[in-house]
């Protein structure tokens, strides 16, 4: 388990405990479900958060994915504290209830479970980051480089089993993704992705990242002049908020088989990540607990605006959608 000075982290039955007090607490507002299992049959659990739960309404979208990577333990907290803040806020918040009404909301807090318990199961940190898969020569594909669009097009991942990156050996490989991708494919409906948004949750480095990766092009087959201007527009707007830097993903370094990627590159969705605090290797993938409350709530303005603009994007550049 989390060693002292970080049990105020979520391990994976915490987490799960949560999000089933969180039913208990707000029935009428939340519904979970698991979109399949982990690689060890952990299950890859998933809220629904909108009026009306239970009913598909034709409202915009929105997807969060937390702790894909098994050390960035501080993006279960951001996944927890977006539900908190959207149920326990519900009754009281005008604007939350507004958001919540018009909108069907869903997060997955914790993508690579497996990773998770790996990395804190002998009570010292393994920096683990990976899912476990094991594989020709090692253990664990990199979840954010097994992704179907562009798979190891561009020198933005490794073929080698024992690599940080290693892209697993076909795209969606590893049963995290492959669970993740038949949930987004469900949500087209009548031909139409009803996800409009998405924020996938990592540290470090405090960024606010958005496609393509895996070129260095602001604009590339599928992403034109005016979506980039959307996409990196908003990324500032947020960024304004938040206090993190904006900036096109591949500005960072070139990355492919990313879930950014894809879910653009194939669905339109409009996908971030946001890489949360600290900026820099100190203290890295491992901030003390007490930097929870203040390092989560530091995002709530930012999230706020995300969802305001989640039933289009283009919105924010004067467009219409
Ligand atoms: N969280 S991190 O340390 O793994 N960094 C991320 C950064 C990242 C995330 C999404 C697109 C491009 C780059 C990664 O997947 O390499
Ligand atoms: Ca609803
Ligand atoms: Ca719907
Ligand atoms: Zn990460």
């Amino acid at each position: 388990d989390f060693p002292s000075g970080y049990t105020g982290y979520h391990n994976f039955q915490e987490t799960v405990t949560e999000l089933n007090q969180t039913v208990t607490d707000h029935p009428n507002l939340v519904r979970l479900s698991s979109v399949g299992k982990s690689y060890q049959g952990r299950d890859l659990w998933m809220l629904k958060l909108s009026d009306n739960p239970a009913v598909d309404e034709n409202e915009p979208e929105v997807l969060f994915t937390c702790n894909m990577h098994a050390r960035e333990h501080l993006t279960v907290e951001m996944c927890l504290r977006i539900i908190k803040q959207y149920t326990d806020g519900y009754a009281t918040n005008p604007t939350i209830k507004n958001l919540v009404d018009s909108r069907e909301i869903w997060i997955i807090p914790m993508v690579n479970p497996d990773g998770v318990e790996y990395d804190i199961a002998t009570g010292s940190f393994r920096s683990w980051r990976k899912n476990r898969q094991p594989n020709s020569t090692a253990v664990g594909t990199d979840p954010n480089r097994n992704w179907g669009y562009q798979w190891g097009c561009c020198g933005g991942s490794s073929s080698s089993g024992s690599s940080e990156t290693y892209r697993g050996p076909s795209a969606f490989s590893a049963p995290e993704v492959a669970r993740i991708r038949d949930f987004v494919n469900t949500r087209v409906v009548g031909g139409v992705q009803q996800i409009k948004t998405h924020i996938d949750w990592h540290t470090y480095s405090e960024l606010i990242l958005w496609p393509y990766g895996y070129t260095y092009n602001d604009t590339a087959p599928g992403l034109d002049a005016t979506q980039a201007s959307a996409f990196s527009t908003l990324g500032r707007r947020m960024a304004s908020l938040n206090g993190y830097t904006p900036q096109q993903s591949s500005d960072l370094y070139i990355t492919d088989g990313t879930i950014n990627d894809w879910l653009w590159g194939v669905h339109k969705i409009w996908s971030y990540t946001f890489e949360m605090y600290p900026r820099s290797s100190s203290p890295g993938f491992y901030p003390r607990d007490t930097v929870i409350a203040t390092e989560t709530q530091r995002n709530d303005s930012a999230v706020e605006l995300f969802l305001s603009y989640s039933d289009c994007v283009p919105r924010i550049i004067g467009r219409t959608c």
